[in-house]
């Protein structure tokens, strides 16, 4: 369309120009005054705020031939109790980036060391757009009173659209981020003290580990936080099926091999109180049950070693009793808990412990391989590639291994010089694998299950526990899983024992 004007115009070709420029004549220097002071308004719509001002005209203009319905969300209800809504929207407009485009605003030193907060002041306005319409929101001061109001406005023809959903959306924005904001705590039974009110004694949760700290197959970790990302999402699913919303983890594994530390990963993740079980401080199965009621919402409730007091009869609380607790039938008034179990072996446990409903997710924690060495020696030494590497691999396939604990320890203590670090290991691993220990178990499992549980193996992929092949042979297992990881098929590595036929379910 453009070039049939320009080939319909006057400047079609020279002689047209010219005979153009012969019927009007123009002034060189005027077109060039034109041409300088068109730069000129340019640049100063750019460099001021003139774009803006125009802008502003605009939106008054757009609003004028709009209909607009106000909400207003005073700060306090009329017995001066404050109003949750207000201080909801309040945290969720300031957390808009179009905040910060409001005339004025203040800054406020957050809780983390360099986190700065934008927080809008009082008669100014903020815009927010939700499902493509624009609302806007003003922060009034009450004359009298001195308290403040949010107004919303809203045009009519968007209101039936987007108010609820919009309301609601802000309440979602606001949990997440009350969620990051959290001081996470972990709370520790105490004794029981007659007359000490509630059993729950709690610190500041400060354990500096995370789940990306602790070396194992990345897959595996990304599995373990899709599975957890995913269960924060399922309130209303677990809501419909009637189940009480939690999830529960096994964490199973040798001594020193990260069991632990991936606890406070979650709990970090998650950004939950930790609720740390000690169950030799548990009188009998009802005081479990009164320390289960008395957790909050958005828990992690951690037993650790609970292999040893089954099996040392170390606690007075009975195999129901820890039966009972695991199904959180008493979760009744509480939602939203994660309960993870540490283990070191769970062959000899009873079945009912481990049945699918009351351990949804099995991870597998192994001796270090040289995989999770590399990543070991990646954080603890800043090692990439080193010419020891080699013979580091050359030991680890003969099966000999240390856990992550006791390579960590090594690599801690020589620092100063890798290389010193990885002789270390080297002779650790030596001395190891002369006194016969057993040989590592490749590749970590991570159970889980919509009807029973599922495993993620070395391949990263999901498995039903009843369907997949346990191996003994361990370098035969490990020569098939790489083949099959392929085709995205694998087996159930924590069993070694049994060799029942078994298939993978995604
Ligand atoms: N996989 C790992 N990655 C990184 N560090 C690890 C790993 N495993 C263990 N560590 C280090 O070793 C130490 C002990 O780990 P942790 O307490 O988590 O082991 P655990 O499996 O819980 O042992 P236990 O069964 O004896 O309780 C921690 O300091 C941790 O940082
Ligand atoms: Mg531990």
């Amino acid at each position: 369309m453009i070039f049939s004007i320009l080939k319909n115009s006057p400047f079609s070709n020279f002689t047209s120009f010219r005979n153009f420029a012969i019927m009007f004549p123009v002034n060189p220097i005027l077109l060039l005054g034109l041409l300088v002071v068109s730069y000129l308004v340019l640049r100063f719509l750019y460099k001021s705020s003139a774009l803006h001002i125009i802008k502003k005209w605009w939106r008054v203009i757009e609003d004028r031939c709009h209909v607009h319905q106000f909400y207003k969300v005073p700060q306090f209800n009329e017995h001066m109790q404050e109003n949750q809504l207000y201080r909801k929207v309040s945290v969720y407009l300031n957390s808009l980036a179009s905040g910060e485009d409001s005339d004025f605003a203040n800054l406020f030193s957050g809780n983390k060391s360099n986190e700065i907060n934008v927080v809008f002041d009082p008669d100014q306005t903020v815009i927010d757009t939700f499902l493509s319409a624009r609302v806007r929101w003003t922060n009034e001061k009450g004359v009298s009173d001195g308290s403040r109001a949010l107004v919303l406005k809203i045009r009519r023809n968007d209101k039936r659209r987007i108010l609820r959903p919009y309301l609601q959306h802000i309440h979602t924005v606001f949990d997440e981020i009350e969620q990051r904001r959290k001081e996470v705590k972990l709370y520790i039974n105490a004794e029981t003290n007659p007359e000490k009110n509630g059993r729950w004694r709690s610190v500041p949760f400060s354990h500096p580990g995370t789940i990306d700290a602790v070396a194992m197959q990345a897959d595996l970790k990304t599995k373990v936080k899709s599975d957890l990302e995913s269960f924060l999402k399922s309130k209303q699913y677990y809501n419909r099926l009637g189940r009480v919303w939690k999830r529960s983890y096994l964490l199973y594994g040798p001594s020193g091999t990260g069991k632990s530390s991936f606890v406070a990963g979650m709990a970090k993740f998650l950004c939950y109180d930790v609720y740390d079980i000690n169950l030799s401080n548990v009188v009998d199965d009802s005081d479990l049950k009164m320390l289960l009621l008395q957790t909050t919402n958005k828990s992690l409730i951690v037993i650790e070693d609970l292999d040893r007091y089954l099996a040392e009869k170390s606690t007075a609380v009975s195999l129901s009793g820890i039966l009972n607790f695991m199904d959180g039938i008493l979760s009744c008034c509480g939602e939203e808990r994660v309960m993870v179990f540490t283990m070191n072996v769970k062959d000899q446990i009873d079945p009912s412990v481990l049945r699918p409903g009351r351990i949804d997710v099995h991870v597998h924690f192994p001796p270090c391989d040289f995989s999770a060495f590399k990543t070991l020696a990646n954080s603890y030494l800043g090692l990439k590639e080193h010419k020891l590497f080699p013979q580091v691999e050359e030991i680890f396939q003969t099966g000999s291994s240390l856990s992550p604990a006791e390579i960590g320890e090594i690599m801690i203590s020589n620092r100063t010089s890798p290389s010193r670090a990885l002789k270390s290991v080297i002779t650790a691993l030596q001395t190891n694998a002369e006194h016969g220990r057993a040989p590592a178990r490749v590749g970590q499992c991570l159970t889980a299950s919509s009807s029973g549980r599922e495993e993620l193996g070395e391949s990263g992929s999901f498995f039903s526990r009843e369907n997949v092949h346990a191996m003994k042979d361990f370098r035969k297992l490990y020569g098939l899983l790489r083949l099959r990881s392929g085709r995205k098929s694998s087996m159930d590595l924590d069993s070694t024992e049994k060799e029942n036929s078994r298939h993978e379910i995604s």
